[in-house]
C-alpha cells in the first residue's frame, strides 16, 4: 500500500473520553484515565485488520479450534506523551514486544528533537503499531515512521487520539506507506502549531509542565 490510509474511531464512547481530555478542567489523572480507555478504543479498531491463524485447543468439553494473532505487532509509543498509551495497547496484545522513540518538538521551529531510540535493527516483516497522542504539523510520527521503515518495515500503522489535516497531509505527502488511526481529524493548528481545538499538550497534560498555546 502506498499512501496514507485514515480511519476515524467515532464511537460514542469515544467521543466522551475525548471530550473529558479536551476540558481545560479536567486534571491530569482523569486525563490519563480517559487516554488510557480511548487508547484501548483506538488500538481495537487498528487490530481489526490483523492476521489471524487458527490452532487446535482442547475445551473442557471437546477439541476445537482456536484463534491467535499470526503476527503480533511491536508496539512503539512516541516519549512523552505515547507513555499514556503503551499499557492499554499492551494489555490488548500481551503477546507484542515494545521498542521506544523519544522526541521533543522544538518550540520556535516545531521541528523534532530526537533524544531516545530503542528499537531492534531489522524489523521486516514486522509490523509496528506507533502510539502518540497527537499528530500536529506531523515532524515527530514523521521522524519515526522514517526510523522504522528505514529499518525494513512496509506495515506502519499510526494509533493517535487528535490529528491536524496538515499532519495528515504531510505523511501523505511522505509516500511511506501508513495507517492512521485516530479519534478524531480536528481543524488544523495556530500559530505555535498546537491543535485546534485540541486538548493542549499532551504530555504535559500527562505528565506536568507549563506549556503556553
Ligand atoms: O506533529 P508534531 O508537530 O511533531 O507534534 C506532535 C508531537 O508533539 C507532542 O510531543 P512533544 O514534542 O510535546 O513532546 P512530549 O511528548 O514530551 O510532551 C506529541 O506527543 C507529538 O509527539
Ligand atoms: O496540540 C498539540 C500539538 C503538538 N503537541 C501536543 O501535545 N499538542
Ligand atoms: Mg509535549
Amino acid at each position: 500500500m502506498i499512501g496514507v490510509d485514515v480511519l476515524v474511531v467515532d464511537h460514542p464512547l469515544a467521543q466522551t473520553r475525548l471530550t473529558a481530555m479536551r476540558n481545560a478542567e479536567t486534571d491530569s489523572g482523569v486525563f490519563r484515565a480517559s487516554l488510557h480507555e480511548l487508547t484501548t478504543m483506538v488500538v481495537y479498531e487498528a487490530a481489526r485488520s490483523f492476521a489471524v491463524e487458527q490452532y487446535p485447543i482442547n475445551t473442557p468439553v471437546a477439541p476445537t479450534e482456536g484463534t491467535r494473532l499470526a503476527n503480533p505487532p511491536l508496539i512503539v509509543p512516541v516519549l512523552r506523551a505515547g507513555l499514556g498509551m503503551a499499557d492499554s495497547a499492551l494489555a490488548l496484545l500481551p503477546e507484542s514486544s515494545m521498542g521506544f522513540v523519544g522526541l521533543a518538538r522544538d518550540e520556535k521551529t516545531f521541528e523534532p528533537r530526537a533524544y531516545m531510540e530503542s528499537l531492534p535493527g531489522d524489523l521486516s516483516g514486522q509490523p509496528v503499531l506507533v502510539l502518540d497522542p497527537m499528530l500536529a504539523t506531523g515532524g515527530s510520527l514523521l521522524h519515526c515512521c522514517k526510523l522504522l521503515v528505514d529499518r525494513g518495515c512496509t506495515d506502519v500503522i499510526i494509533c493517535c487520539v487528535l490529528a491536524a489535516p496538515e499532519g495528515i497531509e504531510r505523511l501523505k505527502n511522505s509516500g511511506l506507506p501508513l495507517r492512521l488511526v485516530t479519534a478524531s481529524i480536528d481543524q488544523g493548528l495556530n500559530d505555535k502549531a498546537y491543535i485546534v481545538p485540541g486538548l493542549g499538550d499532551a504530555g504535559d497534560r500527562q505528565f506536568g509542565g507549563m506549556r503556553r498555546f
